[in-house]
């Protein structure tokens, strides 16, 4: 009702995905997220509070993180790549994440990054909303998305792009394709394997801004999902709130300055056919202080065919997925289905709907 809604929102668009909320009247409209207003606000939004199944846990034990130090593997010692391979190996088919130090990326950059993303944020909501992400885009400024969900709203505002902040996406891109050769090693495939498949990249650089919360209980800065790009490279600020599913419960990732935190994708999942695993994470917010995050999406080229490497498929491991591009899958993720945990499966079905629906056209 729009006497419950405080005055932090302002009306915009409609949404392209139905509410599963029970909306009053006037909550039909969705509406935009002042993160200077609702950082203070103690009556939080019902559009923004999570179901209690998924309802974040604030805290949750460190996990220990498996650490691959990217300096040693690159020298070529056979010792530093085979312990390399061996870490990287055990941690993707179990859980698909791991942290990189000794990267060489400058921690200048990294700062310069960080200190850009303070501006633009800092920004009034009316100068924001002049990089607002269109419907059906993928990049752009958007506060939490109230364009697209009416529930279980992220606590948070993001911008993404391909082509600004050219030099760290640059810088990403090289460390991507080190780790890549890395993974083609680790999975008994050449190191060029991978290195030559996202040569060409499509990939996306997002920057997440989460606004405090007073009550981070209720509500996630982003929720439960695998990503369903293909290698995600993260850096957290000092202020924490990374958490990732393992061995059966969430557990948290404390920040490490410096480090870079390394996670496998849906896309990737499908090109080791099912072999490493997209790691499930989330991010909680707090009562006291902004959190940012800077997430490189290494992602095919937009038409290239994602298949499993041959070596890959096997009569013990046969194909688990259907081919598909990064171009669809992305549209699905955008147009149809909100990213979550359950996305590769849900895709999958809908790829081979298509191609039985294309089959039955004469
Ligand atoms: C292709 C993408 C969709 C999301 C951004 C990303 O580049 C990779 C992860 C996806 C996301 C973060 C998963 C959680 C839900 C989501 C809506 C979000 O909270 O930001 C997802 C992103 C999206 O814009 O759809
Ligand atoms: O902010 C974080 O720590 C995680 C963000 C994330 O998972 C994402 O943007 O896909
Ligand atoms: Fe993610």
């Amino acid at each position: 009702m729009v006497h419950c809604l405080p005055k932090v929102f302002v009306i915009q668009d409609k949404p392209m995905l139905p509410s599963t909320a029970a909306v009053a009247k006037d909550e039909h409209r969705p509406l935009a997220f002042d993160a200077s207003i609702l950082g203070s606000e103690s009556n939080i939004p019902s559009q923004f509070i999570w179901p209690d199944d998924e309802k974040p846990c604030l805290d949750a034990p460190a996990l220990v993180i498996p650490t691959i130090d990217l300096g040693a593997f690159l020298l070529g010692d056979s010792l530093a790549v085979s312990k390399a391979a061996e870490v990287v190996n055990e941690a993707c088919k179990k859980h698909g994440f791991f942290l990189v130090v000794n990267h060489g990326v400058d921690s200048g950059l990294i700062d310069k990054a960080h200190q850009y993303m303070d501006r633009f944020f800092s920004l009034q909501l009316s100068e924001k909303q002049k990089a607002k992400r269109k419907v059906g885009e993928s990049y752009g400024y958007a506060s939490s998305f109230v364009g697209r969900f009416s529930s279980k709203l992220p606590w948070k505002e993001t911008l993404s792009f391909r082509r600004l902040y050219q030099e760290y996406c640059e810088a990403m891109n090289k460390v991507s394709q080190e780790i890549m050769g890395l993974l083609g090693i680790s999975l008994g495939l050449d190191q060029a394997y991978f290195k030559d498949f996202f040569e060409q990249n499509d990939s996306i650089l997002r920057l997440n801004h989460y606004p405090p919360c007073q009550k981070p209980e209720l509500t996630l800065g982003t929720g439960p999902h695998t990503d369903p790009t293909s290698l995600t490279i993260l850096h957290q600020d000092q202020v924490g709130g990374l958490q990732v599913f393992a061995d059966e419960k969430w557990h948290s990732v404390a920040p490490i300055p410096g480090a870079f935190v390394v996670n496998v994708g849906d896309t990737f999942m499908a090109l080791t056919n099912g072999f490493y695993k997209s790691c499930l994470h989330r991010a909680v917010v707090n009562t006291e202080t902004v959190r940012k995050s800077l997430a490189f999406f290494l992602c095919p080229e937009l038409e290239r065919p994602v298949t499993p490497a041959a070596g890959l498929v096997t009569a013990e491991n046969p194909r688990k997925y259907p081919d598909f591009t990064w171009a669809a899958l992305l549209k699905f993720t955008q147009n149809h289905y909100r990213a979550d945990m359950k996305t590769l499966v849900a895709f999958s079905k809908w790829v081979q709907e298509q191609e039985s629906n294309y089959k039955l056209i004469p």
